[in-house]
């Protein structure tokens, strides 16, 4: 699905929270948003689910704005997780699925219910919970639930709020699984996360909420290219020493050390430090460039 935000602007009371933004994603992307606490990230995408509405520009999923009534139909192909909307505590975890799933496809005949109820229940390691109540679920049983129930539909954009709060290392495992299973089927993916570590293999695009605005976005790959500097890891015998020497040339923009290794920012290029490093006889045991990751790109926009 092609989702289309333009110029949003939004306030509560006095306070803009979101002010001129814009964003696009197509069928396939995985979109991470992501900012500091209080940025706006939820506040966008309960706008975009049509729960908020804007003070002015324009939302359109697949060219429908999202406050129009025929966004009604649109929803039934979308699945979201906003916090734990939407779990009935009185009822098990198979009849909560198998209620949104009659209210998804009333007409399915009760073999395919029960294998979409099983299966996606199986997804999110519920399987063997099935028939308890959900009022004495752990906190992380009822994230599993709530994802449950936002793919429980098929959906063609899935829209994540937090989707990691609360899981234990497996249930983190499990997102990604199902975050790789609607990429493959070329659906539409928005995450909120902080969980940066967790959610950097999944992610194909990427846009920084900072001080109401978007200050950042575009593919994942151009991002961590565009921001990488030249940062190597270097392993030789005397660190402090070379250190010292290294700090004072011109190629070089910043050194530190971390245990006994040099990490070097280069002004220059890499083949200038091979040179030096060979002028001044010292032998290398390591010299390997360093990639950013999703947290370092964060730390570089954000802060
Ligand atoms: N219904 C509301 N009424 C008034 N202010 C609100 C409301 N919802 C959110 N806010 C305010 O809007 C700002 C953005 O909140 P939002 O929940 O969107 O941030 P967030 O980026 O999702 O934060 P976090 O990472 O902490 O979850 C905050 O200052 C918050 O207090």
């Amino acid at each position: 699905m092609e989702v289309e935000i333009k110029n949003i602007v939004k306030n509560f009371k006095d306070i803009r929270v979101l002010n001129n933004i814009n964003l696009k994603t197509y069928s396939g992307d995985t979109l991470l948003i992501v900012g500091k606490n209080g940025a706006g990230k939820t506040t966008l995408l309960r706008l975009l689910l049509g729960l908020y509405k804007a003070d002015s520009g324009t939302i359109t999923v697949n060219n429908v704005n999202v406050l129009d009534k025929k966004y009604n139909e649109i929803k039934k192909e979308i699945g979201f997780l906003n916090d734990n909307i939407g779990i009935f505590r009185d009822l098990t975890a198979w009849d909560n699925i198998e209620f949104f799933h009659r209210m998804y496809f009333p007409n399915a005949n009760k073999e395919t219910r029960e294998s979409d109820i099983s299966n996606v229940l199986k997804k999110v390691d519920l399987y063997p919970h099935r028939n308890s109540k959900t009022d004495f679920f752990s906190r992380g049983m009822k994230q599993r639930l709530v994802i449950a129930r936002a793919i429980v539909n098929k959906p063609k954009l899935l829209i994540l709020d937090e989707p990691h709060r609360g899981l234990d290392v497996e249930g983190k495992e499990m997102i990604k699984e199902v975050l790789g299973d609607f990429h493959k089927s070329g659906s539409t993916i928005i995450i909120n996360s902080h969980d940066l570590n967790d959610v950097q293999e999944s992610i194909t695009h990427l846009a920084f909420l900072y001080n109401s605005e978007i200050v950042c976005q575009g593919s994942y790959k151009d991002l961590i290219n565009k921001f990488n500097e030249s940062r190597y890891k270097l392993v030789v015998d005397k660190p402090q020493v070379i250190k010292d020497l290294l700090s004072k040339q011109a190629f070089v923009k910043s050194v530190s050390s971390m245990n006994n290794e040099l990490i070097i920012e280069l002004n220059g290029n890499v083949e200038q430090l091979s040179k030096w490093l060979y002028s001044q006889s010292i032998p290398i045991h390591e010299l390997v460039k360093m990639n950013d990751n999703l947290t370092t790109l964060y730390k570089k926009i954000i802060s």
